[in-house]
Parts: C-alpha cells; structure tokens; sequence
C-alpha cells in the first residue's frame, strides 16, 4: 500500500488583511498605519521602501507578530503551529538590541540555547552564521567593543543562526557603509535562498531594493504592493490561518 502523500506547504509565510496600528489614544493617537494589505509567500524577496516615520517599521513589526494590528487580521498560513512560529520568523531590527552582558557568540547562540537546539548543533550553527557575516574575529567581544555596524552584523547572525523560514530585516544597512551593506544583503538573499526563506527589507537604501525581486512602498502609514514593475501572478490563499487579530492572538 502506497504512503499517503505528504501535505504540501501553504504558499504564504504571512498574510495580513486591512492591518492598521494606532498608537496613543485621542489627542495623542497616531496612526502609524491605516489599512494595509499584503501577502508574502515563501521564497518572496520584497523591498519596503518609504521616507521616514512612514510606518514601515510598524507594518514589519506587526508582520513579526510583536505588534498587535488595531484592526484587521495578520495571519501565517505555513506556519501555523503558534510555538514553533517563534523560531520561524527571524527579525533583524534597527537597532541591534544585542544582551550586553553576554559576548558575541553568546549572544549568537543564545536563542539556540532558549530553543534547546543541542550544544554541537547549536555551535555549529553558530560557528556558520558569524563566518557568513564575516565577523568570527569578534566572537569573544562584548557589545560595548564593537562598532554600530559590527552589532548589526551580529544581530544579523543571531537571525540567520535560527535558521526562520521568515526573515524581516528593518533597515538592516543602516549603519553599513556600502561595501559591508551590500555583502550584508548577499548574505540574507543568499540565506534566504539556501532556507527557501521569505525574505522583507525595509530600506531608505534604493541600492538595497534594486537587488529584491519586489518593491512594495509604504506612504503616510498605508502600504503599496502594486507599483510598476511588481511582477507576481496570483499566489493560492491558505485555509488554515492562525492569526492576530484586533485583541490579541488566537
Ligand atoms: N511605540 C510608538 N508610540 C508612538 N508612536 C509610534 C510608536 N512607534 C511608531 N510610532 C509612530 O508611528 C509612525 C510610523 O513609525 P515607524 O517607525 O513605523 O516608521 P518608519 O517608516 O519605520 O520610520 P523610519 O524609516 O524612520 O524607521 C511615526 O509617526 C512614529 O512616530
């Protein structure tokens, strides 16, 4: 008797329909994002662009989960098992946030560790990541020895050594100049190829959006995905969503 056939992956990584994020209330409130859309299917490579306070770091963090949408639903179709999710879906933000307490490869490893990845494997990805953000010289130091672009590199290995099938990375050249930050993008585009990732930049860098495959464009809070040049055909919708949803998650 033949096995059954093993239940193909939902196309979609993440899905998020109508999101909107108010911060403060009343006089105060600021929309950081109205109604936005978007969909990113597993093996997408997307460029947000947008000037500044635009709200591409909301729509990146709600995308992660960490912020909760005001309205609307975030939804991870493939990745539907809630604690698995959270070594899925790597962040890189704009500003490092590296533990300051703990060195380089500490800081690397330490999601392994909280993941309970076993010891070699957990070196040996670790070992892997700081090689491919070329910064192995440094795995002794502390965060306070290093420069702004060195910690980001780090952080960017703490992501890759998880090995997400979902990487959203916030501005993660910001402080590279433009050698470190183009092999910074290889090194994602190439991981993310390697992990058959989904892969989202947001950037001020038109260098950076030049080398992903699409460019969406946030303004005054609200998300574009369908510029000239946006290139993909219908992607199929999952059934089964988990999702966030206006007032938490279920
Ligand atoms: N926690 C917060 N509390 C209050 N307002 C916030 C908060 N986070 C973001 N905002 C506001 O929401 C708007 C969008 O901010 P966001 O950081 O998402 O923009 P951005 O496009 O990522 O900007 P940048 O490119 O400068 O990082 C801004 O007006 C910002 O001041």
């Amino acid at each position: 008797m033949s096995s059954p056939a093993p239940t193909p992956r939902p196309a979609l990584a993440v899905s998020c329909e109508d999101v909107a994020r108010t911060f403060g209330r009343g006089e105060r409130a600021v929309v950081a994002v109205h109604g936005s859309s978007c969909e990113v299917p597993f093996g997408s490579r997307i460029a947000i662009v947008g000037p500044s306070g635009s709200g591409k770091s909301t729509m990146l963090h709600m995308m992660a989960g960490l912020e909760t949408p005001t309205a609307g639903r975030v939804s991870w179709p493939g990745l539907p098992d809630v604690a698995e999710r959270r070594g899925q879906i790597g962040v890189v933000f704009q500003s490092p946030s590296l533990v300051p307490a703990l060195t380089v490869v500490e800081n690397v490893a330490l999601p392994l560790v909280l993941d309970g990845v076993p010891d070699a494997e957990a070196q040996e990805r670790v070992t892997e990541a700081l090689e491919l953000v070329q910064v192995t010289e440094l795995a002794t130091q502390l965060p306070e020895e290093l420069s702004g672009g060195q910690a980001q590199r780090v952080a960017v290995a703490r992501v890759l050594a998880s090995r997400p099938s979902l990487i959203l990375a916030d501005e993660p050249t910001g402080q590279l100049d433009r050698a470190n930050g183009q092999h910074l993008v290889e090194v994602l585009l190439a991981t993310a190829e390697q992990l058959d990732a989904a892969l989202v930049i947001s950037t001020h860098d038109i260098e950076v959006a030049d080398r992903l495959q699409e460019r969406w464009r946030m303004h005054e809070g609200r998300l574009k995905t369908d510029e000239a040049g946006l290139k993909r055909t219908s992607v199929p919708r999952a059934t089964h969503a988990d999702t966030t949803t206006a007032g938490g998650q279920r």
